[in-house]
């Protein structure tokens, strides 16, 4: 699915008026329809519903909610901000059409002294400011935002936490932003409600569509990307029927020190729980009994040092490298990793400590083969490529080393974000925080490997495994839940988050 800025949204919305067409009004009325079926079934009809209207379209929207919600006998009171200007366009009618039905009450705020008391078993809707915000709340609106979040009430916004913007709140008044239990918004996320630390004002979202044009959506070019399960599926090559192991690749897994050969054995497993025709996995010697024992399917080899990779075997039979999960930082494993990327492997995924030696030496960074993936968690992108304030500056960060490195970078986390050297963004939209647990990078290196060695693109071979990771993360969570989810859970979950793709 395509994510774009708020500017292009409106602009989407200009153009389905035209292409439907469709009058601004109807689609106003459209978009609140959704807003109130959604309130209508998931609050209970005995509270008292406060509904909060600015000057704009959102509060146009909020209008037009209180009157479908008293359709159904809903207890609403409506309170719209007065800046002392006159309402324009849309909103003018929505506020016509409430006076004219005559069953919400309908008060105005025009100073802090008539901003209302919320009791807290009330739900508030928020339609004070929407897509349309151009600078931070302040004054009359910032005290209302505030008197709102002070109030306990469930919070409902419409389309976007009033305060928020879409995309860069780096600059923003995070004390005159709506802290929302659920935000309902338009046919499409907008970019912030992806970044973690936006996560306490958008509380739960979820999409309605509202039925903008495809012609629209599709004219309107951006780099951001969700990933939905129908993309991914679509990319899932099927396994023919005269295929042998030989036809889905041969992949190296250099994993694993004295003490952490977990990593190894997880990643290893992953990995051939992805598809892949053959592993071979490279331990350090004390490491040889553990894998052998723990991973029967996969071919050993042996590195001469006792404790840590020291030596990069031959390269030349592989289909694709995977490097770093449990490798630890030795002076010997550092040059061993240099001397992979100087071998300029075709496919290659570097993780964990291979990451964070890269971190040590800049200077290798133009080593890099082009289409290299890197899968870091934020801290060990800030060693990469320095510290970010918020998530989207490290997000420009991101796309800037991609563009210049000309690698793939998979920043981990609750929407996992890959950026590519051609600058496009996909945020993924599977995983829950069941996965933040141990060895759970290391999975998802193993596998992306499976799937780089069996021939997918750099691209595809990200995309996938990521999404694929979080599935499998959602479904080991139906079962055992988040808190008892282990790494282990994610592999055991692999085979079923494949046949859904199917
Ligand atoms: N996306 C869709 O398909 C549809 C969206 N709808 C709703 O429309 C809003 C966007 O409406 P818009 O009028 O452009 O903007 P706002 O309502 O957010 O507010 C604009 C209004 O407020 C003034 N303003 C902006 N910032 C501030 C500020 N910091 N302080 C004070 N005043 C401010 C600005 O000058 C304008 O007057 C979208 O979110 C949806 O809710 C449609 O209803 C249906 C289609
Ligand atoms: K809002």
């Amino acid at each position: 699915m395509k994510l774009f800025t708020c500017k292009q949204i409106a602009g989407i919305d200009q153009l389905t008026m035209k292409l439907e067409p469709v009058l601004s009004i109807d689609l106003m009325e459209r978009a609140s329809f959704q807003i109130a079926d959604w309130v209508i079934k998931n609050i209970n009809h005995d509270w008292q519903i406060y509904l909060f209207a600015g000057p704009g379209n959102n509060g146009g929207d909020a209008l037009a909610v209180a009157r479908m919600l008293a359709w159904s006998n809903l207890k609403c009171t409506v309170y719209r901000i007065d800046f002392g200007r006159e309402l324009k366009g849309d909103p003018v009618i929505n506020w016509q059409r409430l006076e004219e039905q005559n069953q919400v009450i309908l008060r105005k705020i025009d100073s802090e002294d008539s901003i209302p008391e919320i009791p807290v078993d009330a739900i508030v809707i928020d339609g004070l400011f929407g897509s349309g915000l151009n600078k931070p709340l302040d004054g009359l609106a910032k005290e209302i935002v505030k008197q709102i979040n002070r109030s306990g009430a469930t919070i409902i916004s419409i389309d976007i936490p009033s305060g928020l913007f879409g995309e860069d709140n780096s600059k923003n008044d995070l004390s005159a932003i709506i802290k929302a239990d659920h935000t309902l918004t338009f046919q499409f996320p907008k970019l912030s409600f992806l970044f973690p630390e936006n996560c306490e004002f958008v509380g739960d979202w979820t999409v309605l569509p509202i039925g903008l044009h495809p012609n629209a959506i599709e004219q309107t070019e951006t780099p951001y990307h969700f990933l939905t399960k129908k993309f991914i599926s679509g990319k899932i090559k099927p396994r023919e029927k005269f295929s042998h192991k030989g036809t889905f690749g041969h992949a190296l897994l250099i994993a694993g020190s004295y003490g952490k050969m977990g990593a190894s054995v997880l990643a290893s497993q992953a990995c051939l729980r992805s598809g892949v025709g053959l592993l071979t996995s490279h331990v350090p010697q004390s490491g040889y009994e553990i894998i052998q024992n723990s991973v029967p399917e996969a071919m050993t080899s042996i590195d001469p040092s006792e404790t840590v990779f020291s030596e990069v075997p031959d390269i030349s039979r592989y289909s694709a490298i995977g490097i770093g999960p449990g490798l630890d930082k030795k002076q010997e494993t550092q040059q061993a990793l240099k001397a992979l990327l100087q071998a300029k492997p075709s496919k290659l995924v570097i993780d964990a400590d291979a990451l964070n030696i890269l971190s040590e030496n800049q200077d290798w960074y133009d080593l890099l083969p082009e289409n290299a993936i890197l899968t870091p968690h934020p801290k060990e992108f800030e060693r990469l490529a320095g510290a970010s304030f918020n998530s989207f500056e490290r997000l420009q960060k991101q796309l800037q080393f991609s563009a210049k490195y000309k690698v793939i970078v998979v920043c981990k986390g609750a929407h996992s974000c890959i950026t590519l050297p051609d600058g496009k963004v996909f945020f993924n939209s599977t995983g829950n925080p069941g996965m933040a647990t141990g060895g759970s990078g290391d999975v998802l290196t193993g596998i992306i490997l499976g799937l780089l060695a069996q021939n997918y693109s750099a691209e595809d071979a990200t995309l996938i495994g990521v999404y694929l990771h979080g599935m499998a993360g959602d479904l080991a969570a139906t079962e055992i839940g988040e808190y008892s989810l282990i790494a282990g859970d994610l592999i055991s979950h692999l085979g079923k988050a494949f046949l859904q793709l199917e």
